[in-house]
């Protein structure tokens, strides 16, 4: 039988809510960091996370604005705010911290904007206390279904396999089950380059075209993925498991996806300003679809998928003139050999 871990979890967000008090249930101690004051006050208050209220946060778990209080003398720090806060956070995480070497799990899906680094990368940039090491948690997971207990498979990545392991076993559940690899690249760069061809699905959706459309998407869309992913160093066949065919799928066609809605939205007609002023969710694709344009030219990888997002969100593209270029391009061999 596992003991019990002390658990920090640095992010209030929905998917910090759903994976921590899935380690509450598996009878681990809990304390969440959250940034504002007045939704740490709210929390308290009512127990519920208004971004995900389908639960109450138990009474024994700690809610704080208080960073040093959660990341020290911690077994497991949980990294799970957005990749735009990720840099600022780790940082101030590095500044707070005391006691034992913990480990550190990164949740976040993302490529930041500047740096181009993934979200592990840009965790082991700031944080220079000694730490056990990173291991990426990914897979097709909307924490809405999560956080009622519905079946949901996950990996654990990390290039020690002793690490990814413990992680494995530590998240392991009645109803969730965790597969475990050493190809953390691939892992981080399926689960951040999926919400741009999420977009790209829900731009589809919203100028009304079908399943035709939507399942040429998902499957130009990850052989876009893997070729990127190739040149960046990743494993071709991660791109066919969980935390690649899994998410790209499940977010391109579920009713909860944040990166598909921001699609459909733009395909309706609005702008990306108005949809962003009206969500109070993170959608990772926006800043990744810039991050992935910059990695296709530094890789020299054609990505039109990607780019016609790109061409949607930032330069205010008619999306049925960008699937009329998308239609007319070059006729060409399905070749799915991965040559760049
Ligand atoms: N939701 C899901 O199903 C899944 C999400 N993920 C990934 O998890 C990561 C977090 O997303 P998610 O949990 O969905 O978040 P949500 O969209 O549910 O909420 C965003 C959270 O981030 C907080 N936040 C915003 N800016 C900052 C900041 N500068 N510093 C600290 N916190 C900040 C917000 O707080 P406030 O409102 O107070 O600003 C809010 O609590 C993303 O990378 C996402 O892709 C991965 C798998 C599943
Ligand atoms: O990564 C996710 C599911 O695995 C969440 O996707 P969205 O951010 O599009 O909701």
């Amino acid at each position: 039988m596992m003991q019990h871990k002390q658990i920090g979890v640095i992010g209030t967000g929905s998917w910090g809510t759903a994976l921590g008090l899935h380690l509450h249930d598996l009878g681990h101690h809990l304390s969440y960091w959250e940034h504002d004051q007045e939704r740490v006050r709210r929390i308290r208050e009512t127990r519920v996370n208004d971004l995900i209220p389908y639960r109450e946060f138990p009474e024994d778990v700690r809610i704080s604005q208080e960073l040093n209080e959660v990341v020290s003398y911690k077994d497991i720090l949980i990294f799970a705010v957005p990749s735009h806060a990720m840099r600022h956070v780790s940082r101030e995480v590095n500044l707070s911290f005391k006691g034992p070497a913990p480990l550190i799990l990164n949740i976040s899906k993302g490529i930041e904007s500047g740096s181009l680094l993934r979200m592990s990368e840009v965790v082991r940039e700031e944080t220079h206390y000694p730490f056990r090491g990173i291991v990426t948690v990914s897979g097709p997971s909307h924490a809405e279904e999560v956080i009622k207990n519905q079946p949901t498979v996950l990996v654990a990545a990390s290039d020690d396999e002793n690490l990814s392991e413990e992680v494995q076993l530590l998240l392991m559940g009645d109803r969730l089950r965790v597969y475990r690899t050493d190809d953390i690249v691939g892992v981080e760069l399926g689960g951040s380059l999926k919400n741009v061809v999420a977009i790209a699905a829900g731009i589809s959706d919203g100028v009304g075209f079908g399943d035709n459309a939507k399942a040429a998407l998902i499957v130009r869309g990850a052989h876009e993925i893997m070729k990127l992913g190739l040149a960046m160093g990743a494993r071709p066949e991660t791109f066919s498991g969980l935390t690649g065919m899994g998410d790209l799928i499940v977010t391109c066609i579920s009713r909860h996806s944040r990166n598909r809605y921001v699609g459909e939205e733009l395909g309706k007609g609005r702008t990306l300003e108005d949809i962003l002023k009206s969500m109070n969710m993170v959608a990772e694709g926006v800043i990744t679809t810039q991050s992935v344009i910059k990695l296709s030219e530094t890789y020299g990888v054609d990505m039109p998928v990607a780019q016609a997002v790109y061409q949607v969100m930032f330069d205010h593209a008619d999306p049925l003139k960008i699937v009329n270029d998308l239609m007319n391009r070059d006729p060409k061999s399905e070749s799915l050999v991965l040559e760049i």
